[in-house]
C-alpha cells in the first residue's frame, strides 16, 4: 500500500482527495491536515466521511508528516504550497502539488502574476502534470504541478488545433465559466449564496485572471511560437463544473467532421478524453464528479471562426482527479486505477 498525506484536508479539493484515495485500492490516506480544524476527525468537518475516514487533522509540520508518508498532495493556497514542497521534495517524497506555485516554467513570469518565488530553483524539476501530452515526464518526476482547473479544460481543448497547425495561434479566445468551488471553501463575501444565486457574471476581465500566463505556456509550447490569448471567466450559481467556448480563427477551409477525425486521432486510447461525435456538444451536468473531459467541435460556417466547447468537473479533472492521475503514473501504476468511475446524473 501507498501510503499518502493529504496537506490541506479541510478545503474542497482536499476532501475530493479524500473520496477518490477511498476507493482507491492500493492507496491508504494516513495524514491529513487542516490548521483552524487541527485534532477534530476529519468527518467532524466533512459529514459524508462519517464512518469511512475518521481519520484525525493534523497542522501542517512538514518534517514529521514526511517520515511518515510516500506522497504528498499538498492542496494548500499558493504560497502556502511552496513553503513546505521544498521540505517533503528534500525526505524524498514524491509531491503533487494542486496550487500555482510551481506550474509556470520562468520564475519572472511567477513573480508578475503571484509573488516573488520563494524556491525558483525547483521549477525546472516540475513537471507539468497533464499526462495526455507528457505521460512519460510525469512518470519520471518527483514533483508535479497539478494544472489549474481553467487551463486544463482550455489546453486540452486546443491541444489538436495548435499541434495540427489548423489556427492562427493569435487568433484564441477563451469565454469560460465555473462553479464556485473553483473558489476554494474559505469564506469570502463574493461566494456567499445571495451574491453567486440567481446571478451570472465575469470577472478577472481583460487580460488579468492568473490563469492566463499558465494557459499561455503550454498553448506556446503545442503551437511552438509564443502567443496570446483574450480569457474571461465567469462564475456561475453552481456547485461544480467548469465549461469553455473557445473561438480560433483556421489558416485554412476545414469542416467539423474533419475537425472531429483530427480530434479522436489525437486522443485516440485517451481514457479520461471524449471527443464528441459531430453535433453534439459537452455539458458539465455530463463529467460532474467523474474525471473526464468532453470535447465538442463545431465550424461557424458564417463567420469562419473555429468553436471548441471543452466540459470538466473543475474539483475531478480540474483538480483532485488529475492529481490521483499523475500520482498512479509517478508510482508506476495503471493510470486509471481509482478513477474509472461515471459522473452523477442527474
Ligand atoms: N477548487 C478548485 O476547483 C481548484 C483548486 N485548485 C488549487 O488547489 C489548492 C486548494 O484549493 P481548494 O481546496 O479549493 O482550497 P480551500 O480554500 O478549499 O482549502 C485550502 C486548504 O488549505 C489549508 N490552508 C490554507 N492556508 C494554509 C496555510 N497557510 N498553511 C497550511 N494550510 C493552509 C486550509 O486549511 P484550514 O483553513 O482548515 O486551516 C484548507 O485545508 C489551491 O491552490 C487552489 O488554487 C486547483 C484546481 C481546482
Ligand atoms: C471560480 C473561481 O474563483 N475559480 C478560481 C480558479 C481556481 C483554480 O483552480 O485555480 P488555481 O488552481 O490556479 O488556484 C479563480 O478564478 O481564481
Amino acid at each position: 500500500m501507498i501510503k499518502v498525506a493529504i496537506v490541506g484536508a479541510s478545503g474542497y479539493t482536499g476532501v475530493e482527495l479524500i473520496r477518490i484515495l477511498h476507493a482507491h485500492p492500493e492507496v491508504a490516506v494516513t495524514c491529513v491536515t487542516s490548521e483552524q480544524s487541527a485534532g477534530r476527525p476529519v468527518s467532524d468537518v466533512f459529514p459524508t466521511l462519517r464512518g469511512r475516514c475518521d481519520l484525525i487533522l493534523e497542522s501542517l509540520e512538514p518534517v514529521g508528516i514526511a517520515g511518515q508518508v510516500d506522497v504528498v498532495f499538498t492542496a494548500l493556497p499558493h504560497k502556502a504550497a511552496m513553503a513546505v514542497v521544498p521540505t517533503f521534495l528534500k525526505m524524498g517524497k514524491d509531491v503533487v502539488d494542486l496550487s500555482a506555485d510551481y506550474r509556470l516554467h520562468d520564475a519572472d513570469v511567477y513573480g508578475k502574476w503571484y509573488e516573488k518565488h520563494l524556491t525558483p530553483e525547483l521549477l525546472p524539476q516540475a513537471v507539468y502534470g497533464l499526462p495526455e501530452l507528457r505521460r512519460d515526464k510525469i512518470r519520471e518526476a518527483n514533483l508535479i504541478a497539478n494544472p489549474g482547473c481553467y487551463p486544463t479544460s482550455v489546453i486540452l481543448g486546443l491541444a489538436p488545433l495548435l499541434k495540427g497547425k489548423v489556427i492562427d495561434p493569435k487568433s484564441i479566445i477563451v469565454d469560460a465559466k465555473s462553479g464556485t468551488s473553483g473558489a476554494g471553501r474559505s469564506a469570502k463575501v463574493d461566494n456567499l449564496y445571495c451574491e453567486v444565486n440567481e446571478g451570472f457574471k465575469a470577472y478577472g476581465v481583460g487580460g488579468v485572471h492568473r490563469h492566463i500566463p499558465e494557459i499561455e505556456q503550454e498553448l506556446a509550447l503545442l503551437a511552438g511560437t509564443p502567443l496570446t490569448i483574450s480569457f474571461t471567466p465567469h462564475l456561475v450559481p453552481m456547485d461544480r463544473g467548469i465549461l469553455s467556448t473557445i473561438y480560433s480563427v483556421p489558416t485554412g477551409k476545414v469542416t467539423a467532421a474533419e475537425l472531429v477525425t483530427l480530434y479522436e486521432a489525437f486522443y485516440e486510447g485517451e481514457p479520461f478524453v471524449r471527443v464528441l461525435p459531430e453535433g453534439v456538444l459537452p455539458s458539465t451536468a455530463h463529467v460532474r464528479g467523474s474525471n473526464f473531459c468532453d470535447i465538442g467541435v463545431v465550424v461557424d460556417e458564417r463567420t469562419g471562426r473555429i468553436i471548441v466547447v471543452s466540459a470538466i468537473d473543475n474539483l475531478v479533472k480540474g483538480a483532485s482527479g488529475q492529481a490521483v492521475q499523475n500520482m498512479n503514473l509517478m508510482c508506476g501504476l495503471p493510470e486509471t486505477l481509482g478513477l474509472d468511475f461515471l459522473g452523477i446524473f442527474p
